[in-house]
């Protein structure tokens, strides 16, 4: 399968959200990945279902939902309705997290889980078959801009014969400090979906650099 690029709107200019979603509209994105924080789950505050719906009205890409949220549980219908295809909640915010998967599965999305840095793969082991999505955080959740973490790498190898000895056919997405460097090692690790936020929206020309990174052969 070819590697999916999903822009991150976090790094987009809120002033202008309808010209930026239409140029994801026009590019090579596949998909547009959306980030909701807390101030709870992660030290920050993006922004909620008044802007998803902005979004959704614009938007002609399944939007990537990414709950940066306590109790995902609690508005997993209210995202989907906002126009969610797909929805990642995170591990360390999920008690019951087999069940969460089955709920944002039985509302008609994607069900997708994220991993923080520190948190290990292997707890994925006996739910990897109920997830359509994993993603790798490779910075620490809240911000955009931050440092690319090199351990994404190994966590890549590790996800992928942890998906394989399993018989998952569940998707790897990496999330946080991708640019043009880092993108052909992630994608030879064995990802399959590029999340970037500032290398897209900070460059001179955003469609070509979509266009780049879905380009890269590794
Ligand atoms: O989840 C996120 C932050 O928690 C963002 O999606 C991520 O940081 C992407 O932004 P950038 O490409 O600027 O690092």
């Amino acid at each position: 399968m070819p590697h999916l690029i999903a822009p991150s709107v976090l790094a987009a200019n809120f002033g202008q959200l309808d010209r930026d979603v239409e140029m994801l509209n026009q590019s090579s994105a596949d998909w547009i990945h959306v980030d909701v924080m807390d101030g709870r789950f992660v030290p920050n505050i993006s922004f909620g279902f008044p802007v998803l719906q902005a979004i959704q009205k614009v938007a002609q890409k399944p939007l990537d939902v990414h709950l940066m949220i306590e109790h995902p549980e609690l508005y997993i219908e209210q995202f989907r309705e906002g126009g969610a295809e797909i929805i990642s909640v995170h591990y360390e915010a999920c008690p019951h997290l087999h069940r969460t998967l089955q709920q944002i599965k039985a509302c008609g999305a994607k069900a997708g889980v994220a991993l923080n840095p520190h948190t290990p793969v292997s707890l994925l082991s006996e739910v990897i078959q109920d997830i359509d999505v994993v993603i790798l955080m490779s910075v620490n959740p809240g911000f955009g801009g931050q440092k690319f973490i090199s351990n994404t790498y190994q966590k890549i190898r590790e996800l992928k014969a942890l998906i394989n000895a399993k018989g998952s056919s569940c998707l790897i997405e990496i999330d946080g400090g991708v640019n043009e460097e880092n993108a052909p090692l992630l994608l030879s690790a064995g990802a399959d979906v590029l999340v970037a936020g500032s290398f897209v929206f900070n460059s001179q020309n955003p469609t070509q650099t979509i266009q780049d990174l879905k380009q890269i052969t590794f």
